[in-house]
């Protein structure tokens, strides 16, 4: 039986198909990080090879030196990465390089929008892996075995990166993978042995393993008299030192730059990083990294998450999400501990003490970190808050021990401002209360302008007292989790009575006063409203509209209950109390309605009105609507 018979050509998955075309296109301009993905790639699989070989040694096949090891061929037009890692077998060649796995693939495909610079970007952050290779060669071609097995289970894999590849069966006497492209014609600078070195020292000299290059061959003396062949020599062109274990002064942060993008899959460079050694109780090392953007699958439940793991120096797994808590999911890098086992399992490590220790102590780090970029001032924590805020939220209601540090970090929209952006910090708000202002308060609504123009902070504006503006879906449940910033307690302004103790003597008799003369239309509208009111009182917080609604001390928020009711959830019975604004032309109207029907519908009209101002659905909205227009006709006499 030839080879030829048992190839194999088959259809690239429609997802795969789109991002090689995309890929090709907008990453064209910036051509050479092929190089690092797939050195990248090669260094990945020789440290999965690495970790297997610790319970299986039969694996190495008797060589256990770990190399990568870059061909060019200038006349032909080749370039050849070649590893001696894990390779694969034809299942894991047809699945790995033929599909995408990863999950929300095809809504990141959706999010593309034609637009060439905007997409490279959502490309790089996607991660380009090994199909960038399409971006230089019209013709590719995998020949890989897997460690372990026989040399007639090697295959080749090969695509004009179209829409189809073919499979076949093909020896391979060493373990592993070796890629050869065949350039385009413009590419041939990916053929040239300089070109090739100098990208290879710029994306991949933190690899932890030697990239090999041939040796430039020596100058051969003119008086020699036979030339001798000369096994070919090869070197090594990085440096091959993981870089982590490298001293912090001795790295650039070009090096940290471009190690961020090997942990990450990351095309753009990060906010900021930390690179920490530990020694005493717990030995170890840690390198960690903020991106500059969100993830395309940061709310996919099943995203990827979690720092790469390294116990001295040997690679042990990917998306170690036991080191930081679910709220820091957005954090990059690796943890290299000296304590664990080298048979660590994920199992092991959800109960190891080391473990939960070393886990407090990086997530300090990376708050420490966040703090410092918010004290150094310019737009980048404010960045950093417009893409990771929203997951920051999540920290006070999962994390206790923290919560004090984790509301320092926190930026709000306020009165202050009264503008949408979230730039504000609890600090600032602090700074900013009146002398005998003792609570931080704030309005939770739906949206940034019901928030804005909530009744309820009617009577903080006229005062001058600075209220949180908050609109985010997180926003109620975080604020339940924040019970004070520096000693002060929070309020949510529309939740139970309000007590200013700003208030003067003077204006606290007026309101006793107040309370006494709208005694009686208080108990007319309890009456006519019962059932949909906890209670009716009169307050002073209005100063412009009649009415607004207010939550019991202990019920649930009203911009939970409706996330809540949206998502099918029970909810407790608890009903609102309407607060009345005795001054208010429309009240005085009303007390002095003599009709007790009409005084029923204006009740109630005050009453869904009150709701409609904050956001909220009515109950019966064509009866609302039906009881308005009656009251229009009214105005024309008819
Ligand atoms: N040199 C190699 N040796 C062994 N397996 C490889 C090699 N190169 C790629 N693979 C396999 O193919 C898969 C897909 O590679 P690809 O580079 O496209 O994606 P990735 O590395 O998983 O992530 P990213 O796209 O973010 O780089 C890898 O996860 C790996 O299983």
């Amino acid at each position: 039986m030839t080879a030829d018979v048992k190839k194999e050509t088959m259809g690239f998955q429609t997802e795969a198909k789109q991002l090689l075309h995309l890929m090709i296109h907008s990453l064209y301009s910036n051509r050479e990080i092929f190089l690092r993905e797939l050195i990248s790639n090669a260094s990945d699989a020789i440290d999965k090879l690495r970790f297997a070989a610790l319970s299986n040694e039969a694996l190495l096949e008797g060589q256990g030196d770990y190399q990568v090891q870059v061909d060019v061929d200038k006349d032909a037009r080749t370039i050849t990465i070649a590893d001696n890692g894990i390779g694969m077998n034809r299942d894991e060649v047809v699945e790995h390089l033929g599909t995408i796995a990863k999950s929300g693939t095809a809504a990141f495909m959706e999010s593309l929008t034609g637009d060439q610079q905007k997409d490279s970007q959502l490309i790089g952050q996607f991660g380009v892996g090994f199909y960038s290779a399409f971006i230089v060669a019209d013709r590719v071609e995998v020949h890989t075995r897997k460690a372990g097995e026989d040399a007639d289970q090697g295959v080749v894999w090969e695509s004009h990166g179209e829409s189809e590849f073919s499979v076949e069966p093909r020896d391979k006497a060493t373990r592993g993978t070796s890629i050869m492209l065949f350039l385009k014609d413009d590419c041939e600078e990916f053929a040239d042995d300089f070109r090739v070195r100098s990208v290879i020292k710029k994306y991949s000299d933190h690899i932890s393993v030697p990239v090999m290059m041939l040796k430039p061959a020596a100058p051969v003396a003119e008086d020699a008299e036979e030339q001798t062949e000369q096994p070919p020599e090869y070197e090594a062109v990085n440096e091959a030192t993981a870089l982590w274990t490298r001293s912090r002064t001795e790295i650039s942060d070009d090096e940290y730059n471009e190690f961020y993008k090997h942990v990450s899959h990351d095309f753009d460079e990060p906010l900021t990083w930390s690179h920490n050694k530990v020694e005493g109780k717990f030995d170890y090392t840690s390198l960690l990294y903020i991106p500059k953007r969100a993830p395309f699958d940061m709310w996919n439940r099943d995203m990827a998450r979690g720092l790469k793991l390294y116990v001295q120096r040997t690679f042990i797994m990917d998306d170690a999400e036991q080191f930081l808590p679910l709220y820091l999911r957005f954090v990059k890098g690796v943890v290299d501990s000296n304590d664990l086992p080298l048979n660590v399992s994920r199992e092991i490590l959800q109960q190891d003490a080391a473990v939960e220790s070393m886990r407090s102590a990086l997530t300090k780090r990376v708050l420490d970190m966040l703090s410092k970029l918010a004290k150094k001032g310019g737009d980048d924590y404010a960045g950093f808050w417009k893409e990771f805020g929203q997951v920051l939220k999540e920290g006070p209601a999962e994390d206790f021990a923290n919560k004090e540090k984790i509301a320092g970090l926190l930026r709000f929209s306020s009165t202050h401002t009264d503008a949408p952006e979230q730039d504000q910090s609890l600090e600032d708000y602090v700074q900013r209360m009146q002398e005998d202002q003792e609570k931080i308060f704030y309005v939770v609504a739906e949206n940034f302008n019901t928030a804005k123009n909530s009744p309820h902070l009617e009577v903080f504006r006229k005062k001058g007292i600075e209220v949180l503006l908050l609109c985010d879906r997180v926003d109620d449940w975080l604020m339940n989790h924040l019970q004070e910033f520096d000693g002060k307690a929070f309020q949510d302004v529309a939740r139970g009575a309000l007590d200013l103790a700003a208030d003067t003597e003077e204006e606290k008799a007026e309101q006793e006063k107040l309370q006494k003369e709208s005694e009686a239309l208080v108990e007319r509208m309890t009456k006519v409203l019962e059932g949909k009111v906890a209670e009716v009182r009169a307050t002073a917080r209005l100063t412009d509209s009649p009415a607004c609604l207010v939550v019991g001390e202990f019920d649930m928020g009203a911009q939970m209950r409706r996330i809540m009711e949206a998502a099918g959830q029970p909810v407790p019975d608890s009903k609102p109390i309407l607060e009345i604004n005795p001054g208010h032309p429309l009240l005085e109207m009303l007390d002095q309605e003599q009709d007790e029907d009409q005084f029923a519908e204006l009740s109630a009209i005050v009453f869904d009105q009150a709701n409609l101002a904050e956001g909220g659905q009515l109950d019966d909205p064509a009866a609302y609507v039906s009881r308005l227009n009656k009251l229009l006709l009214t105005l024309s006499g008819r």
